[in-house]
């Protein structure tokens, strides 16, 4: 076997740029096999290039399916949808149908006629990819028969077999905290970019025993702000304050705002509760699922920290199916519930009773 050149950006690597270009508003390419295709993030589409798209005819829209669902558009692809996109189509148009901003406003958009049949692999890979770089998830994309020279190209199977991100330890130092003077605070890095993430080590964990260990997800407005709308930032003071009472812990922070959506599409949530929207819905007309955090992360960080066993602080189901065969042994659940407030009173009942929060 040919061993492959080095100085070669490996699958993760070429990911990693796919994402940024994206963000940046440059166009991607996804080579299936039999056809090649140019992707654009409709949000981020500057309008030079979503003229080049549109002037040659055959571009479309992909939406998710949650975001069709609103639109009442038929769904013939399960998890998405793609509207023809006409050659005089406007950015405002665009814009309307992607983001949800003007739905109650402007709640007639259609009549919408999506396409049906064929491949949609390489629409499905950029949806992903959007998501991934926490853009609102709507791509413009378009055959072509050559990609230009110098675009990242990716092939659909890329984001999903792309192996777990390895981490890279980078450091880790004493920090004093008001919780308590014996704290460290490590820092992991992903080899192949994407956010660090954090761990605070409360006291010396006996690596032997199980370790009280809470797995915690950045939320910019309860963490800093103390925000009334969520339980986050009390939720992390009381993590925090029950591994100093008991002398040790592990807490890993996750930079996964707004359950994987970024702070920009949480601030859109938030807008859309303001309307009358809960939480869930409003991640449903953004055209997200109800939580797109992936927390393999937290699996590979207690790993590195020679973490084995845990008490696990959380009310989350889906935290506690992670350990199933992760080689980590889920001891016990530790029950977190604190910060109620008049504000926050129907966003912790809908976490009851729509995503199974337990008691
Ligand atoms: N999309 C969205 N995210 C929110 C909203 N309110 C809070 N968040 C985010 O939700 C996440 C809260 O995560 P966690 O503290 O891990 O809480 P949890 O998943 O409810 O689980 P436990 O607290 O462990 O029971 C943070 O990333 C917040 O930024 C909201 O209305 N919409
Ligand atoms: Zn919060």
């Amino acid at each position: 076997m040919k061993t492959p050149d080095p100085f070669l950006p490996s699958v993760a690597e070429r990911l990693h740029r796919a994402r940024t270009d994206l963000s940046l508003g440059l166009a991607v390419g996804i080579d299936t096999g039999t056809a090649r295709w140019l992707v654009l993030a409709a949000t981020r589409a500057t309008p030079a290039r979503l003229r080049a798209m549109l002037d040659g005819g055959d571009a479309q829209l992909v939406l998710t399916a949650r975001r069709a669902e609103t639109l009442k558009i038929r769904i013939y692809d399960d998890d998405l949808v793609r509207l023809p996109l006409a050659r005089d189509a406007t950015a405002a148009q665009i814009q309307a149908i992607v983001d949800p901003a003007q739905d109650l406003a402007a709640p007639l958009k259609g009549p919408f006629a999506p396409l049906r049949g064929g491949d949609a692999s390489a629409q499905r890979a950029g949806l992903t990819l959007v998501r991934q770089a926490q853009l609102l998830p709507a791509v413009i994309a378009r055959p072509v028969r050559d990609l230009p020279e110098g675009i990242v190209t990716v092939a659909p199977g890329d984001p999903d077999a792309a192996p777990p991100d390895a981490l890279r330890a980078a450091i880790a130092a004493r920090l004093p905290i008001a919780a308590t003077t014996g704290a460290r605070l490590h820092v992991f890095q992903p080899e192949s970019g994407g956010p660090e993430h954090y761990a605070v080590e409360i006291g010396q964990p006996d690596r032997g025993r199980p370790v009280l260990t809470r797995l915690h997800s950045a939320c910019f407005t309860g963490d800093v702000l103390g925000s009334l709308k969520c339980d986050c930032g009390p939720q992390l003071q009381a993590a925090l304050a029950q591994m100093a009472a008991e002398g040790a812990g592990v807490l890993l922070y996750l930079n996964q705002e707004g359950r994987g959506i970024g702070l920009a599409n949480k601030m859109r949530a938030y807008a859309l509760q303001d309307q009358g929207f809960d939480t869930v819905e409003a991640n449903h007309r953004l055209g997200f699922d109800d939580d797109e955090r992936d927390f393999g992360v937290g699996l590979a960080m207690l790993r590195k920290l020679g973490v084995r066993q845990v008490r696990l602080l959380t009310n989350n189901p889906r935290k506690l199916a992670l350990f199933e065969g992760s080689g980590i042994e889920l001891v016990a659940r530790v029950p977190l519930w604190v910060g109620e407030s008049a504000f926050n009173r129907d966003y912790l009942r809908v976490k009851s009773e729509r995503s199974g929060h337990l008691e």
